[in-house]
């Protein structure tokens, strides 16, 4: 398989008024084509700065970006981004705002095919009938199935999510568990999830990503295993086998802020 995200020695220090402040330092990291990574690390490690990178929003001090074997040096408009907070246009319709994108990327496609394609992603998220709601009148979940439709609507390379579940209550972030599941199902895609919810990154990832402490590097990747075949069932998060995948992150997570890694967990 090849990779689709290349992250070579990247180094990255902010300019504050205090000096230069060290966010990455010497990171590698790979995603294949069709994978799913989920990153993880200290709060303020520098995630959210890794996320920058790969979108392109911002360039390294020293490294290289690579996405589909092209060093990314500008804003790349073959990424979709879904953030914790979803910034909809509250004077389009949730349908106009899940069309945005393909008004951007494909000005030549046809109407009728833009609306087509948004409303096939919304009924899969179970938006039907909100079509012509304004983002105000729906539930924060709603919101961020709408988001999800929103950032996948053009077919990315990479869909790149940053915490986009942390708001959310525990009910519906495991509806929208699933749902990202079954998005992947009808149409695999690649994507980097930052999340601090260490369930939720053996849920959805296929490799976990443990980031060490600020300037962050790669310390730990997970392989993950998820127990059973098929769409991945919630029940499988209280198996063994994803109990000793959650002890192994929470001590990387521990080592990462610099303590001791705690008691076996059985
Ligand atoms: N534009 C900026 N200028 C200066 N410092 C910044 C800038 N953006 C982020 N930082 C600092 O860089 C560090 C890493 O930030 P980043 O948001 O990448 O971390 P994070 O791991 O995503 O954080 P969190 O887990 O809290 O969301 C933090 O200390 C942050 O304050």
């Amino acid at each position: 398989m090849d990779n689709l995200i290349d992250i070579k020695g990247v180094t990255h220090a902010y300019k504050t008024p205090n000096g230069p402040l060290p966010v990455l330092d010497d990171l590698n990291l790979t995603v294949p084509e069709g994978e799913f990574a989920a990153v993880v690390g200290p709060s303020g490690c520098g995630k959210s700065t890794l996320t920058r990178l790969v979108a392109g929003l911002m360039k390294p001090d020293r490294g290289e970006v690579w996405l589909h074997g092209e060093l990314v040096k500008s804003p790349r408009k073959t990424v979709g981004m879904a953030f914790q907070n979803p910034v909809m246009l509250e004077w389009r319709t949730i349908l106009q705002n899940v069309i945005l994108p393909l008004e951007i990327v494909a000005p030549s496609m046809p109407s009728a095919d833009r609306k087509a394609r948004a409303m096939e992603l919304l009924s899969l998220v179970g938006l039907e009938g909100f079509e012509n709601k304004r983002p105000s009148e729906l539930s924060g979940g709603m919101r961020q199935r709408a988001s999800l439709c929103r950032a996948i609507v053009h077919k990315p390379d990479v869909l790149i999510m940053d915490e986009p579940f942390g708001a959310l209550d525990a009910f519906t972030r495991e509806d929208l568990w699933q749902t990202m599941h079954q998005l992947r199902a009808n149409e695999p895609f690649t994507a980097v999830l930052i999340t601090h919810d260490l369930r939720e990154s053996v849920y959805l990832g296929d490799q976990v990503i443990v980031l060490s402490g600020r300037p962050a590097t790669t310390q730990f990747v997970l392989d993950v295993g998820y127990p059973g075949e098929g769409l991945r069932q919630l029940d499988g998060l209280y198996t063994p086998q994803c109990a000793e995948m959650l002890a192994t992150l929470r001590d990387q997570i521990r080592i990462a802020q610099g303590r001791q890694p705690g008691p076996a967990v059985h």
